[in-house]
C-alpha cells in the first residue's frame, strides 16, 4: 500500500484556499494537508496549522507552491534539498535560467509543475520529441485592471482603462514576459517548459474589457504538425488576475503525485 501523502501548503489565497478545503476534506485519495505557510496570519479558520517554511519542509513530503515566483526563487532549492518534492504553480520563476537549472539538478526531493491556466503542455512536451516547432506562440487576453503593473508609464495605464476594445500591453517572448506580469502569465514559462525553449514561444498580452473570460491561445507548427489549444476561463471572482480552474489542475496534478489510478498523464 501507498503510504499518505503529507501536503504543505505555501500560498493560502485564490488557489491555495481551494486546493487546502479539498485536501482537507479529503478531496485528494492517497494525499493530506499536512500544513499551510503564508506570510498572513490565518488565524482560527485554516484547515491546518499554520507554520513557518522551515517546519513546512520537515512535515511535509511535497510542498504545493501557490504563493509567486518570488518563493520559488527564495526556498525552491531548499525544498528539494531537503529530500521534500515541490509541486510549483508559479512557473514564471523558471525564466531565471539559473534558477530552473538549479531546481532541476537539486535532489532528493524533486521538482514537478503544474499545468495551471492552460492545456496541450503535454502534447507538445511529446511533440518536441520528434524535434524542434518552427513557431510557438501564446496569446492571453484578460481584464485590464488584472493587468496593470507598477513599471507601466501613465500613458499606458490610461489607454488600458480608456479602452473600449483589445489593447496589446506588451509583446515579447516566454524569456521577458512573466517577469512584467509575475501574477498574470506564468502560463507564458509554462508553455516554454513544454517545448524547451524560452526564446522560442512568441508571447502576446491583451488587455481587453470585454474579456469576462480569459483567454489563452497556443499555436505551434513544425515539420510533424500543427497544434492550437485555446481556453476561455471564468476568472477566480476573488483575484479575477487566476483563472478559477487553476486550483483544480494542482488538485489533479496532487493526484497524479499521489499515485492514483486513472489520471492522464
Ligand atoms: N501556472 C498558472 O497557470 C498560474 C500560476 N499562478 C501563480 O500562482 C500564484 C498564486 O496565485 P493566487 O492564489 O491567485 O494568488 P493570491 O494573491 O490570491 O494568493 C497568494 C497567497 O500567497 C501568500 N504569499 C505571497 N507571498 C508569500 C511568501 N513570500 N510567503 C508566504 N506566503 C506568501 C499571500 O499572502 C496570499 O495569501 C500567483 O502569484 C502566480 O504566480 C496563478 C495563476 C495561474
Ligand atoms: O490564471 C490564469 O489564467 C493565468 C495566470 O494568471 C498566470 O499564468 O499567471
Amino acid at each position: 500500500m501507498t503510504r499518505t501523502l503529507a501536503v504543505g501548503l505555501v500560498g493560502w489565497g485564490a488557489i491555495g484556499r481551494v486546493v487546502g478545503t479539498a485536501l482537507a476534506q479529503q478531496g485528494v485519495r492517497g494525499a493530506e494537508l499536512a500544513c499551510i505557510v503564508d506570510n498572513r496570519p490565518l488565524g482560527d479558520a485554516a484547515p491546518a496549522p499554520q507554520v513557518s517554511f522551515e517546519d513546512a519542509i520537515e512535515r511535509s513530503d511535497l510542498i504545493v507552491e501557490a504563493a509567486g515566483q518570488g518563493v520559488v526563487r527564495e526556498w525552491g532549492e531548499r525544498v528539494l534539498t531537503a529530500g521534500t518534492d515541490l509541486l510549483v504553480a508559479s512557473t514564471g520563476a523558471l525564466t531565471d535560467e539559473e534558477l530552473a537549472k538549479k531546481l532541476l539538478a537539486a535532489g532528493p526531493g524533486r521538482v514537478y509543475f503544474t499545468g495551471g491556466a492552460v492545456g496541450g503542455l503535454d502534447l507538445l512536451q511529446a511533440v518536441r520529441s520528434l524535434g524542434p516547432l518552427d513557431e510557438v506562440s501564446l496569446t492571453t487576453t484578460k481584464l485590464p485592471s488584472t493587468l496593470e503593473q507598477p513599471w507601466m508609464d501613465a500613458e499606458l495605464l490610461e489607454r488600458m482603462r480608456a479602452a473600449s476594445g483589445p489593447v496589446e500591453v506588451m509583446s515579447g517572448t516566454a524569456r521577458d514576459v512573466p517577469v512584467k506580469f509575475p501574477k498574470s502569465t506564468n502560463v507564458a514559462a509554462s508553455v516554454a517548459l513544454a517545448v524547451g525553449d524560452l526564446d522560442a514561444v512568441r508571447v502576446r498580452v491583451v488587455a481587453d474589457p470585454a474579456a469576462e473570460r480569459t483567454r489563452h491561445v497556443i499555436e505551434a507548427s513544425g515539420p510533424h504538425g500543427a497544434y492550437r489549444f485555446e481556453v476561455a476561463h471564468r476568472p477566480d471572482p476573488a483575484n479575477p488576475a487566476t483563472s478559477q480552474v487553476v486550483p483544480y489542475a494542482v488538485l489533479r496534478s496532487l493526484s497524479a503525485l499521489a499515485r492514483r489510478s486513472g489520471q492522464i498523464l
